[in-house]
């Protein structure tokens, strides 16, 4: 039975921060470290939740870039492993990683199911629309070859436009009238992906891409192998890292409380490795949600608050690693879990930045152009 207390002081401390949280809590310092690290995980824990709701709500995630989001998970996979591995890092530095990581799926999950599921089912139901209409169109009967039977078309010429013609007698044969209903006239005019455009107009989805052809039907918008493929990658490893991660940190200290390893902790080479690896995943991250911005001169779709609270969590992350210990050994063995929350703190206020730009500043800018172009034209 492992002994239930802090193994340098000898004593309980705060037994539901033992218990909970595998930390020990015994003076002012761990106590406010704990505090940061609590806060961060807090933080992480909402961070995604207002960009989660922009996307539900527009029903679009064209404003979050998604190399960013598959960055996140794969420093996260980094990172959680590099925790287990390396005991220099606190508990809360693990629990937040667990906890982003899952928030982090749920984002994803949704991208996918907005950008590729519902966009390939709308595309499907599109193409059974034109199919069905190319059902309708069809006569019961197959025309006489001799023009006989047919209802003679006011100066039409049957060479000339023979599938016209072969429409009208079929409508008319069919509904009875005299006119052909306007509307599928003019749908049976159009061919290819215009048409289809045209008959769902209901979803003003710019989004799917239209079908090449009517023979397409059945054939499904593809979901992007890179997608699929790094999806299975962060499920198997959300469902398995916490299990692995018990058994290797059990391995590790011989029983909950990792302060043990502060006495004669030795450093992980693979766990600082994989922290090295997770600081250039999680800074290059950032990369591709500027230049999306940039591309797009706007930030719609974005939510702003997804960063003002990474920037929290990161500086709160930071505070717990260094109010912790001032010990040289330590923060060496931190660094990159240090430096990579300081480089992003400095992007995200980068990204903040931009979002009052384009938000603000240039919406006012243009509305001013259009002022100015407004009275070039009335005077
Ligand atoms: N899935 C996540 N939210 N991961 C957290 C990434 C933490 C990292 N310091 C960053 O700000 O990018």
């Amino acid at each position: 039975m492992p002994p239930s207390y802090c193994v340098n002081e000898r004593k309980p401390c705060v037994r539901w921060v033992e218990k909970y949280f595998k930390d020990c809590l015994c003076n002012l310092k761990d106590e406010i470290s704990f505090s940061f690290g609590l806060t961060s995980l807090v933080f992480w824990g909402v961070a995604e939740i207002p960009q989660i709701i922009t996307i539900f709500r527009t029903k679009k995630s064209h404003g979050v870039s998604l190399v960013f989001l598959l960055t996140w998970v794969a420093g996260d996979i980094c990172n959680l492993t590099g925790c287990i591995l390396e005991p220099a890092t606190l508990p809360t530095q693990y629990y937040t990683a667990l906890l982003y990581t899952i928030t982090t799926i749920v984002l994803l999950l949704l991208i996918v199911y907005y950008d590729y599921i519902s966009r390939w089912y709308k595309h499907r139901q599109k193409v059974n629309l034109v199919r069905d209409h190319e059902e309708e169109k069809k006569p019961l009967k197959p025309p006489k070859p001799t023009n006989k039977s047919g209802i003679p078309i006011p100066n039409g010429s049957p060479k000339a436009a023979p599938r016209q013609e072969y429409y009208y007698m079929s409508a008319r044969s069919l509904a009875g009238s005299g006119t052909p209903p306007w509307g599928i006239y003019m749908r049976a005019a159009k061919s290819g992906p215009s048409a289809i455009e045209s008959i769902d107009d209901s979803s003003s989805d710019d989004e799917a891409p239209p079908a090449s052809s009517n023979n397409s039907a059945s054939q499904a918008m593809p979901i992007p192998r890179s997608v699929a493929g790094s999806y299975g990658t962060f499920l198997a490893a959300a469902v398995n890292l916490p299990l692995k991660g018990n058994a290797l940190r059990q391995g590790y200290i011989g029983y909950g409380g990792r302060k043990l390893l502060q006495e004669y902790e030795k450093h992980s080479t693979f766990g600082q490795w994989l922290g090295w690896l997770m600081a250039a995943i999680y800074i290059s991250g950032r990369v591709p949600q500027i230049w999306l911005n940039i591309k797009r001169s706007s930030v719609e779709g974005l939510n702003p608050f997804m960063f003002v609270f990474a920037l929290v969590a990161n500086v709160t992350y930071v505070g717990s690693i260094l109010v912790r210990t001032t010990e040289w050994e330590s923060i060496k063995a931190n660094m990159p879990w240090l430096l990579d929350a300081v480089i992003c703190v400095a992007l995200d206020i980068f990204i903040i930045s931009q979002y009052i730009y384009y938000r603000y500043f240039r919406r006012r800018e243009a509305k001013d152009d259009y002022k100015e172009a407004g009275k070039v034209a009335a005077s």
